[in-house]
Formats: structure tokens, C-alpha cells, sequence
């Protein structure tokens, strides 16, 4: 018999029922998987797509058959969404548009998604006193108080002016014709308003801010699993342009800054959070990996040296190209020029820490996209185009 599970202060977990919304995207289906592999809890699995936690569905064989149900639904009209709330002890709201490139080119969708689409989800939690799980996002800090400095000022390499601490960093972002920030300002709200439901009518909530989780089923290849003219996050872009031996496109000269963890031991900290409800309630989590900070240029010439690895391709002579944001993204990108989160808070409520490096997690998750696009990309490329 399976040892019993423990919390962190040596209690009992007793098996729960959660509602996940947005289970069908890449951070639901790792959480997921975790779930149902390493835990007796019940999964209520909601969203619109279901093709990333396929494999977990299928065959009633599986050890976890009857633990996971995926329910298709569309939380913006969907009567059903209250009673699966209710039915369930906890409840993990994934879903948002969380692409930067549709932050400027559809604000609208942007701030409904993020803001607008999750409220009935915190109503329905606090009037029916069920816990929340909310995932916001690392990009609420916006810009570091360093940028504003003069570029050759000592004070930018000096921590306190970009170390981004979840109970004292302030959130800056650019100008309102900068719709960027949409997504920033309605996760910032959203934020705002579960707080709210703390302080004033006890809801129990938890509040995660991912820094860049990168991994195996991110996003999507353009033109193979997703639409050919899509712009998905970054690590998709790259891994795009490596199977497809085209250079990799640097924005702004990749002069940008950011800290990748891997999924896998982000996904340790989440249930952490769901296992431990009294260190985790009333907490804002930064969960990042502060040893694995790149330039995004730095990024793409790791990439490149990793995929040749796993590939046995030789790399380009010039595996870059400079782009500028206005060509990539259109009118009214900007960027977060840093990301390092304090990792206090996490440590002391959940002893939590990140283990993989950049280098390893890119070697298992370009061996992942490697293994599952590189015979559908050759297919493609060979296609004639119809004339
Ligand atoms: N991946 C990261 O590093 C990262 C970083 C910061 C924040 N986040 C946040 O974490 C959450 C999950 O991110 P992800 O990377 O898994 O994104 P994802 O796009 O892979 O997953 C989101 C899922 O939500 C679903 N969804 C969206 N709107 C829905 C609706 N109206 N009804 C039902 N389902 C809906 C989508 O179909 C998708 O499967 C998001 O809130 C995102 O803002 C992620
Ligand atoms: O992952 C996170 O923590 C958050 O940040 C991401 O935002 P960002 O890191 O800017 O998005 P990416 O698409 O991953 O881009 C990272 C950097 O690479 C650059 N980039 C992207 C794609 C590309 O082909 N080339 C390129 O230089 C971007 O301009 C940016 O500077 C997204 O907003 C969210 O998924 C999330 O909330």
C-alpha cells in the first residue's frame, strides 16, 4: 500500500475535488498529468480545447480512469460553470489570452479574457466559500524602477532596483496608447479584486505569478498545430525557426531580459499551494527561476547550440536576425526589460526552490519538439504550394 500523503506540518491530505478552468492549456495539462500520477485527487477539467490532455482522457484503462472529467465549456456563457464551482473543495482558474502578440492587436478580447471573463469565477468562489488558486502573471510588475535610470548609473546593477518582491515592488507600466500593458493592467485588477474578497468578505485565495515556465506542449507551431500567421511566446518562435531552419527572429535586438524555470518543477510549487491551504491562503507566490536569467539573445544562441545537439543538424552560419518590434508585433508593443523574482515568500511558506537549469530544461524540451514536429515540418516544407 502506498504510503499516506503528508502536508507540510505533518498532517493527513485528504483527497479533494478540484474545478480547473483552463485545464486544456500547457500549464492544466502538466498540472494535470502531476495530479493524476502523484495524487488521489479528482480533477474537474474545463475548456474549450481538450488535445493537450488527450492522453489523460482516453483509455478507461489508465490507473486514474473515473479521477479526471473534462468538461467542454466556454466560461464567458456557460450556466454550467456555478455548479461545478460548487461541487468542488477547490477551485484553479487557468484560462486567459496570454500571448503577448495579441496584447496589442486585440485589447479588447485581452481585457476581457484577463479581467472581464474571470469575475463570476472569484463571485461564485467567495459566495459559496470555496478557495481559489488564481493564476496572474509576473508581467503585473511591468518595467523595473533600474530602466528608468540613466543607462550608465552603478545603481542598475544594485538589486533593489530590479529584484520584483511580491509585497513591495510597485507595478509600472507604459502609456495607455502602449496596449501591451492591456494584459498587465487586467490581471493587475483581477488581482486587486480577489485581495478584496480576502480583506472584506473572507474569501480564501492564493494568488500565483509565474516568471516565463517554459516546456514540452507550449503553445503551438505556426502551420502545424496552430494557424500559419500565429505569434505564440517565445519558445515556440524559436523552436519554430530551428525546425524549420530559419533564423531566429531577435526583436528589438533581444537586448530584453528574462528568468525561464522549467515546468516541471514550477508544477512542484502549484501543488505545494493546493496541499498546504493554511501556509498558501491569503499568499501572492512570484514562481520563477532567478538562476536562469538570459538575455532573450543569449536565449536564442542557447537554443540554437541545444537543437543542434538533439538534432544532429549543424546550426546556420547566422542563426539571427534583428526585427524590430513594430515589424514583429505592430503598433503599441513594449517590453518588460527584467525579470528576477525574490523567492522569500515561497521559501518561507512552502521551502520551495527550482532545480533545473536553463541548459537542461531546453535539452529535454527541444528533444520534445525535435520528436514530435520535425517529421510534420519536413512534410510541410515539401508540400508543393498550391498554384
Ligand atoms: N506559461 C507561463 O509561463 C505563464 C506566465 C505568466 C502567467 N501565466 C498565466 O497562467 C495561465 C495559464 O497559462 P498557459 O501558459 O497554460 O496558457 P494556455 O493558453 O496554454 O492555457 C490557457 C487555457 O485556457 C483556456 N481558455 C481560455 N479562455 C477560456 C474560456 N473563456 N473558457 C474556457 N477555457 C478557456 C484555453 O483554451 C487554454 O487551453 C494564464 O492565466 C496565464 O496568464 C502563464
Ligand atoms: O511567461 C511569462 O511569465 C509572462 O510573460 C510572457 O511575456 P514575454 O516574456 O514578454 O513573452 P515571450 O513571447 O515569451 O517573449 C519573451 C521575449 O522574447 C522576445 N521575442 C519573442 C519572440 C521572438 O520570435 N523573438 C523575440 O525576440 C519578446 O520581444 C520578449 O522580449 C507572456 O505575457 C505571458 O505568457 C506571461 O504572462
Amino acid at each position: 500500500m502506498a504510503s499516506p500523503r503528508l502536508d507540510l506540518d505533518g498532517n493527513l491530505i485528504n483527497p479533494i475535488t478540484i474545478c480547473m478552468i483552463g485545464a486544456g492549456g500547457f500549464i492544466g495539462s502538466h498540472l494535470c498529468e502531476k495530479l493524476m500520477s502523484e495524487t488521489p485527487h479528482k480533477v474537474l477539467a474545463l475548456d474549450v480545447y481538450n488535445d493537450k490532455i488527450k492522453h489523460l482522457l482516453e483509455p478507461d484503462t489508465l490507473p486514474w480512469a473515473g479521477r479526471i472529467q473534462f468538461h467542454r465549456l466556454n466560461i464567458k456563457h456557460d450556466s454550467r460553470l456555478e455548479g461545478l464551482i460548487k461541487i468542488a473543495d477547490l477551485t484553479i482558474n487557468l484560462a486567459a489570452i496570454c500571448t503577448p502578440a495579441d496584447y496589442n492587436t486585440r485589447p479588447l478580447d485581452t481585457i476581457y479574457s484577463n479581467f472581464i471573463d474571470a469575475l463570476p469565477v472569484v463571485k461564485y468562489c467567495s459566495e459559496n466559500n470555496k478557495r481559489l488558486i488564481h493564476f496572474s502573471t509576473c508581467e503585473v510588475y511591468g518595467k523595473t524602477i533600474g530602466s528608468f535610470l540613466p543607462k550608465d548609473s552603478a545603481l542598475r546593477q544594485d538589486p533593489a532596483y530590479y529584484v520584483l518582491k511580491e509585497d513591495e515592488s510597485p507595478c509600472i507600466f507604459g502609456s495607455i496608447e502602449k496596449q501591451r500593458w492591456s494584459y498587465a493592467c487586467a490581471k493587475q485588477l483581477i488581482e486587486r479584486l480577489i485581495y478584496a474578497e480576502g480583506a472584506e468578505n473572507g474569501l480564501e485565495f492564493t494568488i500565483v505569478r509565474p516568471f516565463n515556465w517554459i516546456g514540452p506542449r507550449m503553445d503551438f507551431i505556426p502551420g502545424i498545430d496552430g494557424p500559419s500567421e500565429g505569434v505564440p511566446r517565445v519558445l515556440a518562435c524559436f523552436s519554430n525557426n530551428l525546425l524549420r531552419g530559419e533564423p531566429l527572429k531577435l526583436v528589438d535586438g533581444g537586448q530584453s531580459q528574462r528568468t525561464f524555470v522549467y515546468i516541471k518543477d514550477a508544477i512542484e510549487a502549484v501543488l505545494l499551494m493546493i496541499e498546504n491551504p493554511a501556509r498558501a491562503n491569503g499568499q501572492i507566490f512570484n514562481v520563477g527561476n532567478p538562476n536562469n536569467e538570459v538575455t532573450v539573445r543569449q536565449l536564442a544562441e542557447m537554443m540554437t547550440q541545444v537543437y543542434s545537439k538533439v538534432s544532429g543538424e549543424a546550426p546556420l552560419e547566422k542563426p539571427t536576425i534583428d526585427v524590430s518590434s513594430k515589424e514583429f508585433y505592430g503598433e503599441g508593443y513594449d517590453d518588460s526589460d527584467k525579470r528576477i523574482p525574490d523567492m522569500t515568500i515561497i521559501n518561507r511558506q512552502l521551502g520551495w526552490n527550482p532545480k533545473t537549469s536553463l541548459w537542461d530544461l531546453l535539452e529535454s524540451t527541444l528533444t520534445y519538439q525535435h520528436r514530435t514536429y520535425a517529421e510534420a515540418i519536413k512534410k510541410a516544407i515539401a508540400k508543393p504550394v498550391a498554384s
